[in-house]
């Protein structure tokens, strides 16, 4: 099928959704929408829109206009090796990491799904020797400890994951393999404190940089360098593994005690589950587990090739996405997991999200005259009940929400306390703010006032595992995707980053040409 561009306030779908009436949830929310408006998001994971502001008449426009944009089709077409990313002119693969869905990608004579799982592998071989102590540290000790240095993409995913199944692993191995640690930011701040808590002796260091010249991520592993030297290891690289692009300058350097490849078509926010994230994952909670998530990965992709919008859950979740930014005008969503394991997902959401699709030029580099990606922010629930919910609650802006929930915790450690355990507590609360928000309560006291009719959609599943973990994660890759062809940007390039990064170095260079910059800084005393 031949593929058309066209942006979003061409279509006659979108057209028809400006002139819907909203939908007043107060009216349509009831007991059997609960129960009906579920979608199987893949691995056990649920996708509940009960308590969005639709109605049939909305998602059947919603679905025209998926039909319109041919998201499905261009979805497939991303899968068959497109160029899709047009302004970097590159094919966008992360799917391929996690299995097949379409046929062969090859590039320059490599079959690039051959090429990923065979790095996926060589990272398991080499946890698995990590794990028996057949691979040492150079005193001669078993690792115990494995620190990630890498920002953005390489960083955020990978620690959101890992933070996820921490406390999973704990409790099915009896341990964790090796324990993680994560330095990302410039601040020195940031690897002082790593490197306070940990024994460098037994610890191994994953230098992940797709690009291989990112300034944080360079800096932070000079960094740890000298003070591995300090500390007596006369060769940091051979504690120190390299997950680079094979283009790269660190994919030069054979010092270093182990290399991992990955390609300019897995993007960085998109690069959880290549090495990015299979390398550190691998050696701290195992390779049967990041295993696990790539299977989960993989059964989320494959639901997002279904046509029928009821029944998949990422174009679903895009569609009312993009009819609450542009129909209903709401510039933010939050995301609202009630499970601290995932407390670092939202931070991963919002680079994902709005690096993706943070845009104000359609696919061709022309101006759009309509509202692209929202502002992504959350923190976990009931935490974020004592913080920000007042606004969401009462704010002069209807914020849509995003909660997630599971139905077990993943320690079991619990008790009863006044008449519920600690699990159930949480669950209340969780069921209790999708009602609070939906339907609000009257009060004459107009301070005490909730006037509801604030949307949430609710992804649940039995437990956060690895698996249903895999398909949170590709959910929402595939919800930004979506939304980014409805837009019809380019959701796979970040040239929103440059112009910061290029005065940085006018700054560094001490000679900065604008007398301003100058300015902050001697403030900040740069010099
Ligand atoms: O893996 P690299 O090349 O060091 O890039 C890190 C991050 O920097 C960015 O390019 C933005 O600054 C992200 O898109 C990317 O995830």
């Amino acid at each position: 099928m031949e593929l058309k561009y066209n942006n979003l306030d061409r279509t006659k779908a979108y057209k028809k959704l400006k002139k819907t009436k909203p939908v007043s949830l107060k009216k349509v929310l009831t007991s059997e929408r609960v129960k009906e408006y579920v979608v199987d998001a893949g691995a056990g994971l649920r996708y509940n829109y009960a308590a969005k502001a639709v109605d049939d008449k909305i998602i059947e426009l919603l679905s025209q206009l998926a039909v319109e944009q041919q998201l499905v089709e261009k979805y497939r077409a991303l899968l068959s090796g497109d160029v899709i990313n047009t302004g970097e002119k590159r094919k966008v693969l992360h799917h391929l990491q996690r299995g097949q869905l379409a046929e062969d990608v090859v590039h320059e004579g490599v079959n690039l799904r051959e090429f990923y799982v065979e790095q996926h592998k060589k990272a398991a071989v080499f946890a698995e020797k990590v794990h028996n102590g057949e691979i040492k540290s150079q005193s001669g000790k078993k690792f115990d400890t494995v620190v990630q240095i890498g920002i953005g993409g390489s960083d955020l995913g990978p620690r959101a994951l890992y933070y996820a199944l921490e406390q999973y692993v704990m409790v099915k191995k009896g341990a964790l393999p090796l324990k993680a640690y994560f330095i990302s930011n410039v601040d020195p701040d940031d690897a002082a404190l790593v490197l306070s808590q940990i024994n460098v002796d037994t610890s191994l260091f994953v230098l992940v940089s797709k690009s291989g010249t990112t300034q944080e991520t360079l800096a932070n592993a000079e960094l740890v360098s000298s003070y591995l030297k300090e500390k007596g290891i006369a060769q940091p690289k051979k504690q120190m593994l390299v997950v680079t692009s094979k283009t790269s300058p660190l994919a030069k350097d054979p010092d270093y005690l182990e290399s991992f490849f990955i390609d300019d078509f897995i993007g960085g926010r998109y690069s959880a589950t290549s090495p990015v994230g299979g390398v550190i994952l691998s050696l701290s909670l195992g390779p049967d587990v990041f295993s696990d998530i790539l299977d989960g990965a993989h059964q989320a992709d494959r639901l997002a090739l279904e046509s029928n919008i009821r029944k998949n859950a990422a174009l679903l979740d895009a569609m009312i996405g993009l009819y609450e930014r542009n129909v209903l005008n709401y510039p933010v969503t939050a995301i609202l997991p009630y499970s601290q394991a995932l407390h670092r997902f939202p931070a991963h959401l919002q680079q994902l999200d709005m690096e993706s699709n943070g845009k104000s030029v359609n696919r061709y580099g022309e101006p759009i005259s309509y509202s692209t990606g929202p502002v992504i922010f959350g923190e976990p629930g009931t935490n974020g009940q004592h913080s920000f919910y007042q606004l969401l609650h009462q704010g002069t802006d209807i914020i849509p929400l995003q909660f997630i929930g599971f139905e077990k915790s993943q320690s079991g450690f619990d008790m009863e306390i006044d008449g519920s355990s600690s699990q159930e507590k949480l669950n209340a609360n969780l069921a209790a703010q999708i009602i609070a928000f939906a339907k609000g309560r009257e009060n004459n006291d107009r301070n005490k006032n909730f006037a509801g009719e604030r949307p949430s959609s609710l992804l649940t599943a039995e437990q956060l595992t690895p698996s249903v973990l895999g398909a949170l994660l590709a959910h929402y890759e595939n919800k930004v995707m979506f939304q980014g062809f409805a837009w019809n940007i380019n959701s796979f390039d970040q040239e929103g980053v440059q112009l910061g990064k290029i005065l940085t170095k006018t700054v560094l260079s001490k000679n900065p040409d604008d007398k301003v910059l100058d300015s902050y800084a001697k403030l900040l005393k740069v010099y």
